[in-house]
């Protein structure tokens, strides 16, 4: 098992003049963690925090040992944010020309990267003219150049069809397995399922970390939509 790629201390966050999280403690290793939990409940905010780009109110977030953000982390971290972070009038190979350079990665890395997230086919098209599947796998493209040593996705998966979720989930798999700690977000509980570690928060906490298995028999539950029912319910009450 891989030093924790991320370790969180007390880590305060206010928006809209509401805490966010509050006093959040957690570490992150490798393989796939899954962060699940309802709609506004501080799954992004988590996110934006481990790429340095949220304000916080208080605590400390080190990713690799390095306050988040910093430029050093810059090659290691790779993050998909939820709308497409890709330049609509350039191809796919374009535009990961251009972050290539911006990230001062070899031009070869633009090739194992389109492989990687199958867009051979679709490498000269202009991303305008992309699927939305499409877009999402090129800005994920994106994130892989560098091959990133933490890589954290929100919500990658809105809006893919079911064969192509399958093969996301395979390609995070062996991301994971070649030694990048992968951090997903997530509303869909199948996905649950296929994480090494799952994380559910609830109004800025995490109420439940563990293995699918291991939540499930928490609380006796055959699937992990119950579990996560029975485990927000009993949180609430
Ligand atoms: N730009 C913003 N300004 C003020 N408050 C915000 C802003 N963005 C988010 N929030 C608030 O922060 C809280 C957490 O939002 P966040 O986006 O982290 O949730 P989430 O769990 O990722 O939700 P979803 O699953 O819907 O994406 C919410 O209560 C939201 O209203």
């Amino acid at each position: 098992m891989m030093k924790n790629a991320v370790e969180i201390r007390a880590l305060s966050v206010e928006r809209g003049g509401h805490a966010v999280l509050d006093q959040l403690d957690l570490t992150i290793g490798g393989g796939v963690t899954g962060l699940l939990g309802p709609s506004g409940c501080g799954k992004s905010t988590l996110m934006r925090c481990l790429v340095g780009v949220q304000k916080v109110a208080g605590g400390t977030v080190l990713v690799f040992g390095r306050p988040a953000g910093s430029r050093a982390l810059r090659e290691k971290v790779g993050y998909v944010t939820q709308a497409a972070s890709v330049y609509d009038d350039l191809t796919v190979a374009e535009n990961l020309r251009f972050f290539a350079r911006v990230l001062g990665v070899g031009p070869t890395e633009v090739d194992r990267v389109v492989e990687a997230v199958d867009l051979a086919a679709q490498r000269d098209q202009v991303v305008g003219r992309l699927s939305g599947g499409q877009r999402s796998r090129a800005s994920l493209a994106v994130a892989l150049l560098g091959t990133p040593e933490l890589l954290v996705l929100d919500e990658p998966t809105v809006g893919l069809d079911p064969v192509l979720r399958v093969d996301l989930w395979a390609l995070f798999h062996r991301l994971a397995d070649a030694g990048t700690a992968v951090l997903v977000s997530s509303h869909v509980m199948d996905e649950a399922e296929r994480c090494d570690r799952l994380l559910l928060m609830r109004e800025g906490r995490v109420i439940a970390d563990g293995t699918p298995a291991e939540i499930k028999e928490k609380v006796g539950a055959d699937d992990i939509e119950s579990a996560f029912l029975a485990i927000v319910h009993e949180d609430a009450s």
